[in-house]
């Protein structure tokens, strides 16, 4: 079973206006959703769709939080979570005609104390795989990411910031930057595919077994204890980008999980982002027509060269 971690969960509020307006305009929404939210809650959202046994668990509170248990329980998404004293967070994205919003909150501070509630949630539910996901709300540093690794047998994944993915120190099965996630990370350009592949090999080196970086509208490269390829993105109407790279883990984790091959779980994930997108918010989709588009994915190696 996969078990989701989210720290910093978030309601996510979703409003689509022609255009933004002036400075003391109002601007009139000509659409709006508000829907459970956070990267590691997202995971088990689309795995779910996905036909993966999964259960979300990670720190709420107040109405929000309860908001997020209650939509997950109406989506038949099995949750644990730990209640904080704090308020969870309400994240925001605008769509305007041609442009994408997002301004998220840093979330109620966190003692470390909610650590030791949440690790014993995480033992209670036995996984085999453990996917940590999303910032670290005020109060929590790195380490809390690091214990939840070493506290059990499990595997743990994390899709995490930059910063975060050069502090931490466990070990850890796979970790799923972007871009900007991958340069921040390492301190290397990652403007070029082939610098993409240095900064990940470099990731691996630093103890992450399997690498997956989301490269938007570039694609995805994995690299593994033994190889290396790259996802050609599928071509979409792109409604806007917000849970594109929780669907691509979800997707590869799905298909790692029913023991496919590394390069065949790429290809779902990549057909999977490429139907999320193409939906508002994290709205999930159904993704049974995900599966039809695996084999239109290009895989390719990258050239003798790069690491
Ligand atoms: O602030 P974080 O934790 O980095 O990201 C949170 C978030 O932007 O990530 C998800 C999309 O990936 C959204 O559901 C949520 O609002």
């Amino acid at each position: 079973m996969i078990l989701t971690v989210t720290l910093n969960p978030a309601v996510d509020h979703t409003v689509g206006v022609d255009s933004l307006p002036e400075s003391g305009r109002v601007a009139r929404a000509n659409d709006a959703r508000i829907d459970p939210g956070g990267k590691g809650i997202n995971v088990s959202k689309y795995l779910v769709e996905l036909g993966t046994e999964t259960v979300a668990t990670g720190l709420v509170g107040d109405f929000l939080g309860e908001f997020i248990r209650d939509g997950l329980a109406d989506g038949r998404i099995e949750s644990d979570f730990v209640e904080i004293d704090g308020r969870t967070r309400l994240n925001t994205t605008v769509l305007t005609e041609d442009a994408e919003f997002k301004i998220n909150h840093a979330g109620p501070t966190v003692s470390e104390r909610a650590i030791d509630d949440l690790l014993r949630t995480v033992e209670r539910n036995e996984p085999d795989t453990v996917v940590v996901g999303g910032s670290l709300p005020p109060g929590l540093d790195s380490d809390a990411i690091d214990r939840i690794s070493r506290a059990g047998e499990w595997e743990t994944v994390v899709d995490v910031g930059g910063d975060r993915l050069a502090e931490l120190d466990a070990s850890y099965a796979l970790c799923k930057p972007n871009r900007e996630e991958l340069a921040a990370a390492t301190g290397q350009p990652t403007r070029t595919l082939e610098e993409c592949y240095d900064a990940v090999a470099q990731l691996r080196e630093r103890g992450y077994d399997r690498v997956v970086a989301s490269l938007g509208a570039d694609g995805a490269i994995m690299a593994t204890p033994d190889d290396r390829f790259h996802a050609a993105a599928l071509e979409t109407d792109v409604v806007d980008t917000v849970g594109a790279g929780d669907s691509l883990l979800a997707g590869v984790l799905s298909a790692l999980d029913r023991g496919a091959p590394d390069r065949e779980a790429l290809r779902t994930g990549m057909a999977v982002a490429s139907r999320v997108v193409s939906v508002p918010g994290t709205d999930i989709p159904p993704l049974d027509d995900a599966a039809g588009s695996i084999d239109r994915v290009s895989i390719s190696s990258p050239e003798v060269g790069s690491r």
